[in-house]
């Protein structure tokens, strides 16, 4: 694109993303054609690529627009300096057509998401209110009910963003709308809400961005019958980050639940645990406590979520015995065996965690270690045990504390579905998608490069 002088633009910039220009020349030298010569707001003379030069709206509205389409330019920049301008007006809600953009306030904004507020949305045209969550909650209800059809609202970004916060203001918004059939006090979204705790200290854990990241995919599905009234509601969840039960990065933790289980006093004892530092599955981080939270009074509070679900004492009991076994698992090592190519447990140390683990699973040591130094090949001749080195049964060990956590989470999920109630009859649906939070790392691992690409794929 060819600027004149004189012509107001956007420059790219190491710190602040993009910054206001206007050109002085183009192109700078007869030499290096695509350079443009600008001056910065600031009054800084520069030389840019004239390919990241991108024009600029002198006219728009210092207060922003509040749907994008509006905008002369919708580029990059155009949206960045829209969305800024609007939140610094306390606007955090845009929309772009349809889509309604979210910038976390990270501040409690009751009056934002008070009675008032749902009554004023309530059968009101998208589009004709500012922008809001509970705007595209209402559409998504009313074009349920008038064209009869299953609805889903995707709610994406990266970790942090605030998706789980706007899901939960999406149930409330339906909830306030769709009532619920049977008259029942405990409301739908109070019912998924209660299980919420539960499903967080299994499913929750640090992240760089976010203390309290979700690990795993949701799919709320509020279910209605045909006067559009609530008559059920189910969770679903989905990938799992399984690979964080065995390995997390420094400044990251592992699941609340095994904080929570440490700190537990009586029942950290029974189960022979002490402080995170002692566990490899933990200790991988030095971050063992997280700021404001008790993981003591979290222990209680994820107790008290499994009383709500309707878990009875012995299975609780059970939960955790296999939440500390998968802590003692992960404590096993293994030495080279004397036979090439094979393993043995390696010191007394492990050997109590196998005692304590195979002990808590209920099953029997000694088939437990030949489980992890052993594997069983099939054969159309009949079975053929081989010993497998000490490497091979480290990955052994971690698969099978994986495998007992994704069954564990599994369980949990099913026991909360029964407890909430879902109408397998229900005439249409609402689903809320909460996709899991994607990073951005310098490096970004395999798990990292997937989940991106699900979330962009479900946006497209
Ligand atoms: N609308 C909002 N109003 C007030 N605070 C908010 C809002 N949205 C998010 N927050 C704040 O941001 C924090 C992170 O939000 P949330 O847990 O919803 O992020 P997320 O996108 O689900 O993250 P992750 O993908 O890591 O699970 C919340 O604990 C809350 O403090």
């Amino acid at each position: 694109m060819i600027f004149r002088p004189g012509t107001a633009v956007w420059v790219e910039h190491p710190d602040l993303a993009w910054a206001e220009a206007e050109v002085v020349s183009s192109p700078a030298s007869p030499s290096s054609p695509s350079s443009v010569n600008v001056v910065l707001s600031t009054g800084v003379k520069a030389v840019v690529d004239g390919r990241k030069v991108l024009p600029r709206d002198t006219e728009a509205d210092l207060g922003g627009v509040d749907d994008m389409t509006k905008l002369v330019y919708l580029h990059e920049p155009g949206v960045l300096c829209n969305l800024a301008r609007r939140y610094t007006l306390n606007e955090i809600y845009t929309y772009t057509g349809r889509i309604l953009i979210a910038i976390n306030p990270f501040a409690k904004l009751p009056h934002m998401y008070d009675m008032h507020m749902m009554e004023q949305y309530r059968g009101v045209q998208f589009g004709d209110l500012s922008p809001h969550v509970f705007a595209v909650a209402d559409s998504s209800y009313r074009a349920m009910v008038s064209e009869n059809r299953s609805q889903s609202i995707l709610v994406s970004g990266e970790s942090g963003a605030g998706k789980t916060e706007t899901t939960k203001l999406i149930m409330r918004y339906l909830t306030f709308v769709g009532g619920h059939a049977t008259g029942d006090i405990r409301s739908v979204e109070q019912q998924v809400l209660e299980s919420n705790p539960l499903l967080e200290a299994f499913g929750n854990a640090r992240t760089v961005r976010n203390d309290n990241s979700s690990r795993f995919g949701k799919f709320v599905e509020i279910q209605f019958d045909k006067s559009g009234r609530i008559s059920g509601a189910a969770v679903r969840t989905y990938l799992l980050e399984l690979s964080r039960v065995v390995q997390i990065s420094e400044a990251e933790r592992n699941y609340h639940c095994f904080y929570q289980i440490c700190a537990s006093g009586q029942d950290a004892d029974k189960y022979r645990l002490a402080h995170p530092r002692n566990f490899n599955y933990l200790n991988q981080s030095h971050v063992y406590e997280l700021e404001g939270v008790s993981e003591a009074e979290q222990y209680l509070k994820t107790r008290r979520a499994m009383d709500i679900v309707g878990i009875c004492f012995s299975d609780q009991e059970a939960i955790f015995r296999t939440v500390a076994a998968t802590l003692h698992l992960g404590n096993i090592d293994f030495s080279p065996g004397k036979e090439f190519d094979s393993s043995v447990i390696k010191d007394e140390k492990c050997k109590f965690h196998l005692q304590m683990a195979a002990d808590l699973l209920m099953v029997d040591a000694s088939l437990l270690l030949s489980t992890l130094c052993y594997r069983t090949i099939k054969t159309p001749e009949g079975n053929i045990v081989k010993a497998v080195d000490s490497s091979a049964a480290v990955i052994g060990r971690d698969t099978l504390a994986k495998t007992v956590y994704a069954r564990l989470f599994d369980w949990l999920v099913d026991n909360i579905n029964k407890s909430i109630g879902q109408d397998m009859e229900s005439r249409s649906q609402i689903g809320v998608l909460d996709i899991y939070g994607f990073e951005c790392f310098k490096y970004n691992r395999i798990r990292i490069l997937l989940q991106t690409s699900i979330a962009i794929s479900l946006m497209l």
